[in-house]
């Protein structure tokens, strides 16, 4: 067990937390804020509790740069309207500087602070101990609660560690008890559901899960390298040619262990990647030479539900199809729409299925969307994420 913001006094303490305000942004303005919305609970029991609080993320990959389209200036507004109170922010090009350390000498217990995006000093990328020490050097207690960025070791995740104790805030504690115990104690019959576009990126994902689960079902852009490991005509779908052998071997691994293994029955195919293109809805077997495969087809759909439907325990990781073209959204509404029905422990990973989740408005009917992307497929994978491993345990 690792020790949380509860296992320690912060009374009149300086504290230094770790968020992940990644968030999307066009044109200067914040387009989803749940990475915001989760930190705060974290945020508003270090303040009731009389912490001076420093709070620091990254944003995008300025590259070590001080690129002002990635500034936090946005962040700190934000987090402004949802705690009611300034947040002090000065966008330093080096981070911390003379100025930011007086600011943060001065905090007092019940303010909070925002440093500058860290990615603005390449050190933090190299996780250099000098700016991991000069980060430290602000504070007397370290929070890591950037659970999307814990699968990195860098100086503000990782290195920071080395000088300060550190504890874990409330999401990172939440997204461990739902990632880990799904993976390590599920509730039976334990489901995952892949999908998404990067086969490469989700086959370690995948041999992981072999070994826990019951049934895994396989959809999205993914499925098409493993029907073509099967010998089917795949036509002009997205196909990972180099893990089409890997693909195959995996399908004889999940036989090997007793595992069911599903794969879409029929497919929405399209004659380009457009959402007018022209469709056809066939079985896996007849996919046409001059089409691509975009969605799940109805059959599939149902299939899929119904094994849903059985389960104790869902991890869902990768749309269906295409969701962001109406047309090809349908297989990945279906999938949410089982999840949500289900009175299984729902646990959505990775990007864009809790955008998809999100977008079906069924988000307040999952039992944990995860805050992580690549960090939670490498939670996935069974991996120790550094900025986990360095907080302390109990
Ligand atoms: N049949 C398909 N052909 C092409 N692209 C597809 C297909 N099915 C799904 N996709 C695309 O896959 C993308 C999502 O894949 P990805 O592997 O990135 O999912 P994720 O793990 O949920 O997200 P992230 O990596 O952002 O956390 C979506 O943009 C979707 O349009
Ligand atoms: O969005 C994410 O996955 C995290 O914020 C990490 O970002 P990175 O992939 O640029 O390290």
């Amino acid at each position: 067990m690792k020790k949380t913001i509860r296992d320690i006094d912060v009374k009149g303490k300086k504290v230094i937390a770790r968020c992940d305000f990644n968030v999307p942004m066009q044109e200067g303005r914040i387009t989803d804020d749940t990475r915001i919305r989760a930190a705060l609970p974290t945020i508003e029991y270090l303040l009731e509790h009389d912490a001076a609080l420093i709070l620091m993320s990254h944003m995008g990959r300025p590259k070590g740069e001080p690129k002002m389209e990635f500034t936090l200036a946005p962040v700190a507004e934000r987090l402004s309207e949802y705690l009611k109170k300034e947040v002090k922010f000065k966008s330093s090009p080096t981070v911390v500087d003379d100025e930011v350390k007086k600011m943060a000498e001065e905090l007092k217990p019940g303010e909070v602070m925002l440093l500058e995006n860290v990615r603005f000093r390449k050190e933090e990328t190299e996780n250099d101990p000098a700016f991991a020490k000069e980060l430290a050097s602000l504070a007397e207690v370290f929070v890591q609660e950037a659970f999307g960025t814990a699968h990195r070791a860098h100086a503000s995740t990782a290195g920071i560690a080395d000088y300060l104790p550190a504890v874990s805030g409330f999401l990172i504690e939440k997204e461990v008890k739902f990632l880990g115990s799904a993976v390590e104690d599920p509730k039976r019959p334990f489901v995952a559901i892949m999908g998404g576009a990067k086969v490469g990126d989700k086959i370690p994902v995948i041999r992981n899960l072999i070994s826990r689960v019951d049934t895994l079902i396989i959809g999205g852009g993914m499925a098409y390298t493993f029907y073509k490991a099967m010998g089917l005509e795949i036509g002009t779908s997205i196909l990972d040619a180099d893990n089409t052998k890997l693909a195959g071997e995996l399908m004889k691994q999940a036989e090997e262990a007793g595992v069911k293994m599903l794969l879409p029955v029929d497919v929405v195919c399209a004659a380009a990647f457009e959402n007018d293109a022209e469709t056809v809805t066939v079985d896996r077997d007849k996919m046409p030479a001059d089409m691509m495969g975009m969605d799940i087809g109805p059959k599939s759909a149902e299939l899929f539900a119904e094994e849903i439907g059985k389960a104790a325990t869902v991890v869902w990781n990768g749309p269906m199809g295409v969701f962001e073209m109406p047309n090809f959204a349908e297989g990945t509404k279906k999938v949410a729409e089982a999840l949500a029905a289900s009175d299984a422990i729902t646990v959505i990973g990775g990007g864009d299925s809790a955008a998809a989740v999100e977008q079906f408005g069924l988000a307040d009917k999952m039992t944990h969307i995860s805050t992580g992307g690549g960090a939670s497929l490498e939670f996935l994978e069974g991996k120790t994420l550094p900025g986990i491993a360095v907080i302390q345990d109990k």
